[in-house]
């Protein structure tokens, strides 16, 4: 065999991607990424590709994707590239690794059967063993039997259809060895770390059982795995090398490189000393470069971040009471509320509560008329941005002006050791979910989303929730320039504004020295008097009574009954989305999508006693006493817009996406839920004599136990999750280092005040010429919310989502904050939660309507009525607060 080692640099991949959510994930089984150029498969012609791509490389992967290869809008130029194997001359053929679709493929061309898999697997391991003990020139020699591999297909190669020419080299026992060995492990939750990177290495979870040998492959209990051409340079797999519970990926693709090696010399070919040409590198799918946006060339000198800090140490107030105060000191205005509060205080994500009530400038889009507004006080601009334009272009240009802002912590005598706030100013507010229109490749908009309203466009007058499109923007973000930002920890409130020090593009953003010497003063003075007087009558209380007197509600036990009636009517009827259901598993069967997140939404009308208007200050009070108390969570928000009369309230457990100071991105998937145990379960124990006392508890805990056990180890949530998590590493390796991106927590379960979740972190390292907005648009829509692959679940999704559009459930909320000049790289940075558990409230012509929307993954083993349940049981986490509301309004 011809030794790699000394030509490593040289050999040259092509990855087509058949618009997988995986294929990226194959960039991390190379040495050498930069010398992998992935396109689509109809990126171009087939004589075009002839002529101008396939002479560059050496080698082929054929990436996994949606669909069946016999399908020409599924496989694109892979069918003529597999022909020309077959039948075509020479010169066109070329070494060619298939995975999953791409092995499908290969089969096909060749003559061979796809067919229905006996069992259809997404996100499961399964053990793959050999039929090829020794070295055969097969990408899995040397591999040990068996191995460990993921696999995603619904489809399989037919055994019996194999045409003589591919030989079979692995195949699959169709048992539960997986289910089997969770059974007897742990469950890992989020309290404890671990001790090493043992997750992500399924061998450590799961240990090897023996293996039977007395079943003929297809037979029902074995499925084909791998095949490898008697005399042509192609080998195929169906399970996927590249997910991160797969063992020896790296392996498979350094002896395809080998392999590669043996057939180009056999064949006389020579291997290029030179790299890729810069031409042909081009062609590659990778997000685009944003140089002028996030070159950061020494410190801007035209704003300052001012930060005084004040000690509450000694006042016993809770962030919560004490933003209601600011935000009722503007005496019951509808003032824009940007609230993101880390509510859920034990949570390790809670680190700082942010409010900001009188933003710089207001910012809007509707993604359908590609219409920006800006309000800045009482003036409102308008405009149309061009065709090949986006709202995140807008955003990415406003945040390149606050790149490496200065920070001065005016000490005022205290001890405060501040090294820098997360959040320094910036754009917040959230990305709705129909924001895909403008970041993901690929995607259509389909006829029915369509809008054809004249109000719209440069020429026309434009008016007011004069069509759907309009009531609630696609996006919207406050610029918040002055903010309070309390530590939820260590008890400081962080009084801040943006400072002007010189000429900025941005004459609103900003107090002068003076201006904001004053408001910062006025605002300490406020945060004490108000620190004291919650802190005295907090005094009061507890020395006279139980009952808080001072007019807030109690916190409701956690076993408080949800009300019986429910207010909230959905937009859907329980048949129709178990008839949605049932078609979401139907796209699955057909190797459609692997999984996919349905949702529906629930709507009431607030009666006009109640609200008139969804920025009313009075439903401030739904956030502050009902929802932040009953279901605090790490990223809980209340934001209001009253330009376009919208608010919404949300207690979201999940992480989208955060980028830091380092350009290191965190992303924190939710795939798995489970109902807590919080009521008395004595019912279910005749032995126990229930005393609603220390047993009772003690059962409700055990109980409760048991079902994080039990979601832990169930392997159809934790199929769910990992499909999401190698979806998410997909994701990242578009705009991040491929060879950075990990996974430092695979399926750990959280608590949640209603819930438990399976919870996974991925993080990657941002490339250098990608900024904090590119890296939310390269990532949008979240993958949690859509399915895999990615592209194809969001356009079935649109149908059987009947078209109403999801809205802001479904996007993401947060921020992007002006960089730090003491941070390595100095870039605007990003925070964003998923918008779930969330109320959203818009004003309709005749009534104020309270939204909620809720969904869950599908999957080939989801059962429709327990779906419809983890529906309601979602809702649960919302609905009780805004009925609660109600009834005491
Ligand atoms: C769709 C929702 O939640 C998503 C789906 C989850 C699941 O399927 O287990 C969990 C968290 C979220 O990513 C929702 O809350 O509405
Ligand atoms: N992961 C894949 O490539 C799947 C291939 C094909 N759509 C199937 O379901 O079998």
């Amino acid at each position: 065999m011809v030794s790699l080692a000394r030509n490593s640099m040289t050999i040259r991949t092509l990855i087509i991607d058949n618009y997988d959510s995986y294929t990226f994930n194959l960039l991390q089984l190379f040495p050498e990424p930069s010398n992998v150029v992935i396109i689509r498969n109809d990126q171009f012609t087939w004589p075009q590709f002839v002529s101008s791509v396939l002479p560059h490389f050496d080698n082929i992967v054929i990436s996994p994707g949606p669909g069946r290869p016999e399908h020409p809008d599924d496989f694109g130029l892979c069918t003529p590239l597999l022909q020309a194997q077959k039948d075509g001359p020479d010169h066109l053929r070329i070494p060619i690794f298939g995975v999953c679709l791409g092995y499908e493929g290969i089969a096909h061309v060749f003559g061979g059967k796809i067919g229905y898999a006996h069992r259809i697997m997404h996100g499961r391991i399964s053990q793959i063993v050999r039929t090829e003990q020794k070295s055969s020139g097969d990408v899995l020699d040397h591999l040990p039997v068996p191995f460990w591999a993921v696999r995603y297909h619904s489809l399989v190669v037919e055994a019996e259809s194999l045409p003589a020419c591919l030989k079979v080299t692995a195949y699959c026992s169709e048992q539960d060895a997986d289910m089997e060995a969770l059974e007897s492990a742990p469950y890992v939750s989020d309290q404890g770390e671990l001790a090493n990177g043992l997750h992500n290495d399924p061998a450590n979870i799961i240990p090897h059982p023996p293996l039977e040998n007395d079943e003929t492959v297809d037979s029902g209990k074995r499925t084909l795995m791998a095949f490898r051409h008697e005399s042509l340079p192609l080998w195929g797999v169906q399970f996927h090398p590249e997910s991160i519970c797969t063992e020896y990926g790296v392996r498979m693709m350094s002896n395809f490189s080998k392999l590669t090696l043996d057939w180009m010399a056999k064949a006389g070919k020579k291997l290029r000393k030179e790299r890729i040409p810069s031409s042909i590198l081009k062609l590659s799918v990778v997000a685009d470069a944003n140089m002028e946006n996030v070159m950061v060339d020494g410190i801007h000198n035209h704003h300052e971040l001012r930060i005084l800090p004040v000690d509450i140490e000694n006042f016993s107030v809770n962030s919560g009471d004490l933003f209601e105060e600011i935000i009722a000191s503007h005496q019951n205005e509808q003032i824009p509320i940007t609230w993101l509060d880390s509510a859920m205080k034990q949570s390790p994500y809670s680190k700082f509560s942010t409010l900001a009530v009188d933003p710089a400038f207001t910012i809007s889009y509707s993604t359908l008329h590609k219409e920006v507004t800006t309000t800045s006080g009482t003036a409102s601009t308008r405009e149309y941005i061009t065709a090949n334009e986006t709202f995140y272009d807008r955003i990415s240009s406003i945040m390149s002006n606050f790149n490496a802002i200065p920070q001065k912590v005016i000490n005022d005598g205290g001890d405060c050791a501040l090294e820098s706030l997360p959040f320094r100013g910036g754009l917040v507010g959230y990305l709705g979910y129909e924001m895909k229109r403008e970041s993901l490749a690929g995607y259509h908009v389909p006829k029915e989303q369509e809008c054809h309203c004249q109000m719209h466009g440069p020429d026309s007058p434009t008016e007011q929730n004069c069509c759907r499109c309009q009531e609630i923007p696609d996006a919207a973000f406050h610029f918040v320039d002055k903010y309070f930002a309390f530590d939820v920890k260590e008890r400081y409130i962080y009084i801040c504004c943006l400072v002007k020090c010189g000429q900025s593009k941005f004459p609103q953003v900003g107090l002068s020295e003076e201006a904001s010497r004053d408001w910062m003063r006025n605002n300490k003075q406020l945060v004490l008097s108000i620190a004291q007087r919650l802190g005295q009558s907090q005094m009061e209380t507890a020395c006279s009574s139980p009952i808080p007197t001072n007019s807030r509600l109690p916190t409701p036990p956690d076993n408080k009954p949800i009300l019986k009636e429910d207010i909230f009517e959905p937009d859907t009827t329980h048949s129709k989305y178990i008839d949605s259901i049932k078609k979401c598993i139907e796209q699955i069967r057909e190797g459609e999508s692997y999984e996919l997140c349905l949702t529906t939404q629930f709507r009431h009308a607030l009666h006009e006693d109640i609200a008139t208007n969804a920025c009313d200050p009075q439903l401030t009070k739904l956030y502050t006493r009902h929802l932040r108390r009953n279901n605090p969570a790490p990223f809980s928000a209340a934001l209001s817009f009253p330009t376009f009369k919208m608010s919404l309230m949300g207690s979201s457990p999940e992480r989208f996406l955060k980028v830091d100071g380092n350009g290191i991105v965190e992303m924190k998937p939710i795939k798995g839920t489970v109902k807590r145990c919080l009521t008395c379960v004595c019912d279910d124990h005749p032995e126990i004599d229930c005393d609603m006392d220390e047993e009772c508890t003690r059962q409700t805990a055990l109980e409760d136990q048991r079902r994080m056990q039990a979601l832990w180890s169930d392997v159809k949530e934790r199929a769910e999750n990992l499909m999401i998590v190698d979806l998410i590493r997909n994701d990242l390796a578009h705009f991040c280092e491929p060879k950075t991106v990990s996974v430092p927590k695979l399926i750990h379960v959280e608590t949640y005040e209603k819930v438990h979740h399976l919870v996974s972190t991925v993080c990657a390292q941002l490339r250098p010429d990608i900024d904090s907005v590119r890296a939310v648009q390269n990532s949008f829509p979240p993958g949690s919310m859509t399915g895999a692959p990615k592209l194809r679940s969001v356009q079935i999704l649109d149908t059987l989502e009947h078209h109403i559009p999801r809205g802001i459930y479904s996007g993401c909320l947060g921020y992007f904050s002006a960089g730090d000049a003491n941070s390595a790289t100095g870039k605007a940075t990003a925070e964003f939660s998923v918008v779930i558990r969330t109320a959203i409230a818009s004003t309709k012509a005749t009534h104020v309507e309270m939204s909620i929307g809720a969904g869950g993954a599908i999957t080939f083993l989801s059962d429709p009525e327990n779906e419809w349940r983890e529906v309601l049981l979602k809702t649960k986490s919302v609905a009780p607060s805004v009925e609660e509301y109600v009834e005491n309004a």
